[in-house]
């Protein structure tokens, strides 16, 4: 029995059209008694689709995948944290590494993200994870740790902020981590905490993400302090999705 509130978030990336409410929808029925009294389930559809998923998500919480740092503006095809608010959102991804890569997001952004997340009472899902190169140098976990330490903002709190770790090479790929490199990376993100938060570092929620399937989601589940995992792939689709969230089960 975990000690924090599991959390299963899928991350629907650039997919999905109006015809993707039939899956979502399968979603919401699928998170039914047991599921539901033990694990959180999350969907962050893209932005198009936001307010159509909130309006039938049942007790499915709904994710933006990104928010501009400020609350309204002339910052063209940005969305801002309140406007995820206002469409039924409850959290937002910041700092994925797509968005690092894709967008040279740094550090301060993601912080100020994570800032504007908290300002419009939106949960943050923080992403820090290393290259493969920087894995293969042996600089993964300093990589990860610099990252946590540069993105988390000052005051954060376990009520409105978890951590993603997700190994960019493991992403999309088929690849993951060796299960004690998981376990290893997720006992250092939860010293970092504690050492900077106090008590409260041991509330945070730490998901592991990175080619997560319901053939590998127990296993992975089961590390000590992986508290959840954030799925790509395999959460477009609500039977691979919910298989993973009843790896909990
Ligand atoms: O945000 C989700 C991750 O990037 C993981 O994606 P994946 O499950 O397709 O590897």
């Amino acid at each position: 029995m975990k000690m924090r509130r599991p959390l299963v978030a899928g991350n629907w990336k650039m997919n999905g059209l109006t015809a993707s409410l039939a899956e979502f929808d399968r979603i919401v029925e699928g998170y039914d008694g047991a599921l539901k009294a033990k694990t959180d389930l999350l969907v962050c559809p893209p932005a198009t689709l936001l307010a159509a998923f909130a309006a039938g998500r049942g007790d499915v919480g709904i994710g933006g995948q990104d928010c501009h740092a400020k609350p309204f503006g002339a910052h063209t095809g940005d969305i801002a944290a309140e406007m995820l608010a206002d469409a039924g959102a409850s959290a937002v991804i910041v700092g994925h590494s797509e968005r690092r890569q894709d967008h040279r997001e740094s550090n301060g952004q993601v912080r100020a993200k994570a800032e504007a997340a908290r300002r419009a009472g939106l949960v943050a899902i923080l992403c820090v994870g290393e290259t493969r190169a920087e894995r293969e140098a042996g600089q993964a976990l300093d990589v990860v740790r610099g990252q946590l330490e540069g993105s988390i903002p000052d005051g954060a709190t376990a009520a409105d902020l978890v951590v993603a770790y997700e190994p960019v090479w493991a992403i999309g790929t088929g690849l993951t981590p060796t299960i004690e490199d998981i376990a290893e990376m997720h006992s250092a993100l939860r010293a970092a905490l504690k050492a900077r938060f106090g008590a409260e570092g041991d509330g945070f929620r730490l998901l592991y993400g990175g080619s997560v399937k319901p053939d590998n989601a127990t296993e992975i589940l089961a590390v000590a302090d992986v508290d959840g995992a954030l799925v790509g792939g395999a959460s477009l689709k609500a039977e691979s999705f919910l298989a993973i969230a009843r790896a909990y089960l």
